[in-house]
């Protein structure tokens, strides 16, 4: 047999998409204890909901990537789960996504509510981070419309003595304080390069993905206690409906909500199943606000013992990818 020749095999890539002299491109990654505003404040830079949020620790249990696209820069946020001391094995695998996310990033926000003593949550970031090498670290003071100036500025010195930063900025994903100012600081640490996402595309995250989330934001709500965590999300089929009308189209989906016992089951269900119709509706209005199409949404709540500890009902229930 003739020698391959290679050169024959190799295929041309594509041409990179053109950019502006000294656009700039890459990746954030938001870190920070939970609940102090990461997803919120990606959604509000991306300008769009990419990620779920809710006033419960631990919200985040993936990484989720929101794009911001501006004249200058395309920043690519990397939002993390909330880094705490894992008590489960669920709690161990995402903070060992959250590490492996912060050697792939070209800048790390640092993320500290300005309505909160600093404490030994953020010393442990604040340590971690000092130890993860070269990346450069700026520290958004997040929530920046519940206290006032003065106290603003008092999180700002105590941030400042907590460790190296590249930069500190105040911000409110709520009022919009300082969000472009966040926006510039963050761009500016990325490297010249051509844009890596079509524009328009504000995340990669799926699409069933992002409808499972909704799903789980909705169930999160009025929900107490440990019940929150218990709380999984899987969307088990998803298509459009066939022979509909022109402009009355409509995508079926069907969809578990898995709980860890029987008893959180009843919770959730409620009252003749008054609080699962609840969530029905309210995520329904969500997916349809996402799909920008009518939604049929069917949602069945399954028990799965105990999956936050056990390795098998992890990769069920899709953790053994993303966590
Ligand atoms: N007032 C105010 N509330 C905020 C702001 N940003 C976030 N919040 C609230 O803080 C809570 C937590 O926000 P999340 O964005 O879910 O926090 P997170 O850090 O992503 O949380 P985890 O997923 O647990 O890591 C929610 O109730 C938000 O509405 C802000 O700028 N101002």
């Amino acid at each position: 047999m003739d020698d391959l020749d290679l050169d024959k095999l190799r295929v041309p890539l594509p041409p990179l998409p053109s950019a502006p002299e000294g656009f700039r491109s890459g990746f954030a990654c938001f870190v920070g204890r939970p609940n102090v505003g990461k997803s919120t404040l990606m959604n509000a830079l991306v300008g769009q909901k990419v990620a779920i949020t809710s006033n419960r620790p631990q919200t985040t249990r993936r990484t989720v990537r929101g794009i911001v696209h501006r004249e200058d820069a395309q920043l690519i946020i990397v939002d993390t789960p909330g880094l705490h001391k894992p008590r489960t094995l669920l709690g161990e695998r995402l903070d060992s996504l959250v590490r492996s996310t912060l050697v792939e990033v070209d800048v790390i926000g640092f993320c500290i509510p300005a309505d909160e003593p600093i404490g030994r949550g953020d010393t442990y970031i604040a340590r971690e981070l000092a130890a993860q090498g070269n990346t450069p670290v700026v520290a958004l003071v997040t929530k920046a419309d519940l206290v006032d100036r003065a106290a603003v500025g008092e999180q700002l010195m105590a941030v400042d003595r907590l460790g190296e930063w590249a930069d500190i900025v105040p911000v409110s994903a709520e009022s919009g304080f300082q969000l472009d100012t966040a926006a510039d600081v963050l761009c500016s640490h990325l490297p010249e390069g051509p844009p890596l996402y079509p524009d328009g595309d504000l995340t990669d995250e799926p699409e069933e993905m992002l409808v499972a989330e909704l799903i789980r934001e909705a169930s999160l709500e009025g929900v107490r206690d440990e019940l929150p965590h218990s709380i999984a999300v899987v969307v088990d089929e998803m298509k459009e409906r066939e022979n509909t009308r022109p402009g009355r189209e409509l995508v079926d989906i069907y969809a578990s909500l898995y709980v860890e016992r029987p008893s959180q089951k009843a919770i959730v269900i409620g009252s003749k199943g008054a609080r699962l119709r609840d969530v029905g509706t309210a995520a329904r209005k969500q997916i349809e606000g996402l799909l920008g199409t009518r939604v049929y949404l069917d949602l069945r709540v399954r028990v799965a013992k105990d999956w936050q500890r056990d390795p098998k009902q992890l990769r069920r229930l899709g953790f053994d990818q993303q966590v």
